[in-house]
């Protein structure tokens, strides 16, 4: 069976509580292809005022982070049953802004999938590799043990769910975008990888996304590639362009 796109935008630190309400209202007639898993990671104080104005819409809102304890003595932290409770599905981990200023690892990174599976949390688990492991020609090893590492512990029915996003690092709001052939062989190798792993029916149900640079004129031609199962979009997410990019099939 053909694996459905999904094409999520990640907010980062943008947008006001009133602002965020005011673009997912703007976006929404903008977004609507039945094609496609939309879905909006926005800051965790727009959750709710951004879920309350997408109802009725196909937008599903996710969050940008999340701790892997259940409660307690974590200032600053938001929980997984925060999340559900709110109706959040999905949830980017491992980014590399969280990985590069908030000291995350890949063993953390794992902590929080396994916390996500078990709340019922979609994770949409973040790879890539720096410029200088491109150049070195490390970059698919590399990734490789990103992936082992996040998914440690996690059986094959719950990998089977997950989505993993491609983002090479030096293609992240640069305007340098990867060419689609440099990412369809680093989502080919990550598929490869879920394969080794787990199973083939696994690694062809897992959803691949390319991150870095998507804007609406390269997305079509990035998600035509047989390992790219759409994106994860960083700046071109927070403008009405975002509607084509995730009508990029019309
Ligand atoms: O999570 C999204 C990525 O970091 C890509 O950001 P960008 O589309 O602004 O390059």
């Amino acid at each position: 069976m053909a694996r459905k796109k999904i094409i999520a935008g990640n907010w980062k630190m943008n947008k006001t509580p009133s602002e965020a309400v005011a673009l997912v209202n703007e976006l929404k007639p903008l977004v609507a292809n039945e094609d496609v898993d939309v879905v909006f990671c926005v800051p965790a104080i727009d959750i709710i005022p951004a879920m309350e104005a997408a109802k009725g819409s196909n937008i599903c809102i996710g969050a940008e982070n999340m701790y892997f304890e259940e409660s307690g003595a974590y200032t600053g932290e938001i929980s997984p049953a925060m999340l559900t409770d709110a109706g959040v599905k999905y949830v980017v981990l491992g980014h590399s802004e969280r990985r590069e200023y908030f000291a995350e690892t890949d063993e953390t990174v794992n902590k929080k999938v396994l916390k996500a599976f078990e709340h019922g949390i979609t994770p949409i688990i973040c790879c890539g590799e720096t410029l200088t492991q491109r150049k070195q020609g490390i970059y698919l090893d590399w990734i490789r043990m990103q992936i082992k590492i996040a998914f440690q512990n996690v059986t094959a029915e719950q990998a089977a769910t997950a989505v993993i996003a491609y983002e090479p690092i030096w293609a992240i709001g640069t305007g340098e975008t990867a060419t689609s052939d440099q990412a369809e062989e680093v989502c080919g190798a990550i598929r490869a990888c879920i394969r080794e792993v787990y199973d083939e029916a696994t690694a062809e149900s897992i959803r691949i996304q390319y991150g870095g640079s998507v804007n609406a004129g390269n997305a079509a031609e990035l998600f035509a590639k047989a390992d790219i199962d759409g994106g994860l979009v960083g700046g071109a997410s927070l403008k009405a362009d975002f509607g084509k990019i995730v009508n990029y099939n019309k």
